[in-house]
């Protein structure tokens, strides 16, 4: 059972549609993205399912994190089939430090599935692998109990992209942002 968000402004900013790097980068600029890792990358549970991938399928995995004013504010895994990564997803390959909204705001043949999301625990295996590379890319400990994670999945030409965003709860109890 996912816990309600805290306030009304959290379900709306976790639940926000539209492009996250543009609201983040509206609110606090500047704006970057910095690239962890891309390339073969082992499941977390459920992607294959999201992706409706057999479980073996080899997945290209994008990790990020997104900075705004020169502070880290939300992690971002992004994960497709390597088919998909060579034919309609092809153009993560080259998207280095640009933010994946790019590709995926900028194209009317795009479908997108509805956000869900839900509270990680710290202890949950996900939240500490991604609190893991947090520190490690930001030296800076995630020091919340948990995590609001989301994800949608991406469509085009019959080939998906999920994209799962990984907030710090004091961010998301600030926000949205009134800019
Ligand atoms: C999907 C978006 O792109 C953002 C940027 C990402 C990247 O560059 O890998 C991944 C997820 C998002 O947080 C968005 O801005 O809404």
């Amino acid at each position: 059972m996912r816990p309600q968000p805290a306030r009304a402004n959290v379900a709306a900013w976790v639940g926000a549609t539209g492009s996250l790097s543009a609201r983040l980068a509206r609110a606090h600029p500047p704006f970057s993205v910095r690239v962890l890792q891309q390339g073969l990358a082992p499941a977390w549970p459920g992607e294959h399912d999201s992706l409706g991938l057999p479980a073996q399928a080899p997945l290209l995995a994008r990790e990020v994190i997104l900075f705004g004013n020169g502070a880290p504010l939300v992690f971002a895994r992004s994960v497709t089939s390597m088919q998909a990564a060579h034919g309609a997803w092809r153009a993560i390959q080259g998207l280095g430090t640009r933010p994946l909204a790019h590709l995926l705001f900028s194209r009317s043949e795009i479908r997108r599935t509805p956000l869900e999301w839900q509270w990680l625990s710290i202890e949950h295996p996900q939240a500490r692998e991604i609190a893991r590379k947090w520190l490690a890319a930001t030296d800076r400990p995630w020091l919340a109990r948990g995590l609001w994670m989301r994800h949608s999945v991406f469509h085009r030409a019959g080939q998906a992209l999920r994209v799962a965003e990984c907030f710090l709860p004091r961010l998301v109890a600030a926000w949205p942002p009134t800019r």
